[in-house]
């Protein structure tokens, strides 16, 4: 089929496509270090109790409550990771240190800052002051309080990031099943397309920089990756490379260019050939050429994998990954939402719409007051969008308890924002520099205004976002 005769179709009719033909991967047994990132596929319970003894909150004594403030004899030690068992009877107390499991006999800990040390007493016995009296239980983490034996504490499908992993570890979890993750390979087309090792570069030459990116951005994503190098623009030479890529058994194959209109575009041409395309053009900017196939392959007992034909400028690369290719990644490795996840945040800048295509424009999303470098036409902005009362685009009103801690802007007048990345031709790779999110632009004519609210989907998290100078204000009375 010719590259033109594919039916333009919307990005949500791409996802689902892709996502249709993705199936979660089977399970497979890790060790604990192997289980950062994964998805469980199996619930996890705890084998015992923590505490699995009375365990002591302070250093101080173990005392019977009841008994009181007064002087008593200290009968002996519990240490944490020790075992002394000596019984508090009344009238007597044991030192002991956080941690430690309380001995039997005492019901309370009275922490050393509420004690006195006195001299010792006869026969070298060491004595204390108990200067507050205990209530019964006080400063014991009663056996199971933090986990009962038999709990839950982890659900199939959840995903173990670093509290998980010491959760795994108290309950013993040191070998567990998660969901596989897939085998990703990448190979970057182009004659013109060498290593990034190449200086200096030959005549009509350009680095690679796909491949590096789209390695990366798999690797991130948690997949097992592999380096399929540079394909020439010649059939036998890209046969060779798909041959390759199957023999290496990978669950999914990306491509990066050679799939628009051009002579030597002839990834569409082999995919139709060796598997079934199921789209080659998308309608959204960038990315219009984006190619998804399947292979069916009966030399591997028929097994299925994934090719996403990625057009070669790289930004479009890129938003295609983050927009198709990622899901179906999430989905593989058992994720149960594997869509990018979407906010709504204010635009710092006028976005001039593009009348053809809906467009995914990167920027860095920040919290806070609006960006320095907001001008008065912004503010103004904001404040015609807040009077136009329309929900979607009035900021929210402050809390009316929220004291200023910030002059006049108090944590109820923080927003975010979305800070374009200047030039968003598909070309120039700076305009993902630092990109947490792609902003969803509806296709139209004329501008979208600054401090219009529109949706943003998340490609990073947002935990190195940018901090607006000054900071933004905490919780009052923090
Ligand atoms: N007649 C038409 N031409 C084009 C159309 C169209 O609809 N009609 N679509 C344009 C759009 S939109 C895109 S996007 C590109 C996609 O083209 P290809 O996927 O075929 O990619 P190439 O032509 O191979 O390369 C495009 C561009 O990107 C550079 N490139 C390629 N690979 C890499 C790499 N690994 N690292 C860095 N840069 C790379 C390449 O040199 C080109 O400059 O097609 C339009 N054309
Ligand atoms: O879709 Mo292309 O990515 O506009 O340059």
């Amino acid at each position: 089929m010719a590259a033109a005769a594919y039916k333009m179709i919307s990005i949500p009719e791409a996802q689902d496509i892709v996502l249709s033909h993705t199936r979660p991967l089977g399970a497979v047994t890790v060790g604990l270090a192997g289980a950062l990132g994964r998805v469980l596929a199996e619930e996890v319970r705890a084998p015992d109790s923590l505490p699995p003894f009375p365990a002591s909150i302070k250093d101080g004594y173990a005392v019977v409550a009841a008994d009181g403030v007064g002087e008593f004899p200290v009968v002996g030690e519990s240490r944490a990771g020790h075992l002394d068992q000596l019984p508090v009877a009344p009238g007597s107390v044991a030192y002991i240190t956080t941690g430690a499991p309380v001995p039997p006999g005492a019901d309370a800990v009275v922490q050393v800052e509420d004690t006195e040390k006195l001299p010792d007493g006869e026969g070298s016995q060491r004595r204390v002051r108990i200067c507050k009296a205990a209530k019964a239980g006080q400063d014991i983490r009663p056996v199971g309080s933090d986990i009962t034996e038999g709990d839950t504490v982890l659900q199939a499908g959840e995903r173990v990031g670093v509290a998980e992993m010491g959760i795994l570890a108290t309950v013993g979890a040191v070998s567990l099943k998660v969901h596989a993750t897939p085998r990703v390979a990448v190979l970057s087309t182009g004659d013109e397309v060498v290593d990034p090792s190449t200086a200096p570069l030959g005549p009509g030459q350009i680095r690679d920089a796909n491949r590096a990116m789209l390695l990366a951005a798999a690797a991130k994503a948690g997949a097992e990756v592999v380096d399929m190098g540079v394909a020439r623009d010649t059939e036998g030479h890209l046969e060779g490379c798909l041959a390759a890529a199957i023999e290496q058994r990978v669950d999914v194959l990306i491509t990066s260019g050679g799939v628009s209109m051009g002579d030597r575009d002839l990834i569409k041409p082999l995919l139709a050939r060796e598997g079934t395309i199921h789209f080659g053009r998308v309608r959204m900017k960038p990315g219009k050429p984006l190619t998804f196939a399947t292979l069916t392959l009966p030399q591997q007992g028929g097994r299925q994998m994934l090719v996403f034909g990625l057009p070669g400028n790289p930004v479009s690369s890129f938003v295609c990954f983050h927009l198709v290719v990622l899901p179906a990644l999430r989905k593989m490795g058992g994720w149960a939402e594997p869509q990018l996840r979407r906010v709504a945040a204010r635009l710092a800048v006028d976005i001039k719409l593009d009348p053809e295509r809906p467009e995914y424009h990167r920027c860095t999303l920040q919290w806070g007051p609006p960006p320095l470098g907001s001008t008065p036409a912004l503010k103004a902005a904001v404040a015609e969008a807040a009077a136009a009362q329309d929900p979607l685009h009035a900021p929210p009103p402050p809390p009316p308890h929220e004291a200023s801690a910030h002059g006049a802007a108090g944590l109820g007048s923080m927003e975010l924002w979305a800070v374009s990345t200047g030039n968003q031709i598909s070309s120039r790779l700076l305009s993902a520099r630092s990109a947490n999110a792609l902003l969803e632009i509806p296709c139209a004519s004329g501008v979208i205004k600054a401090g219009s609210l529109v949706s943003a989907l998340l490609i990073d998290d947002l935990g190195g976002m940018p901090v607006p100078p000054g900071g933004v204000p905490v919780t009052p009375g923090f």
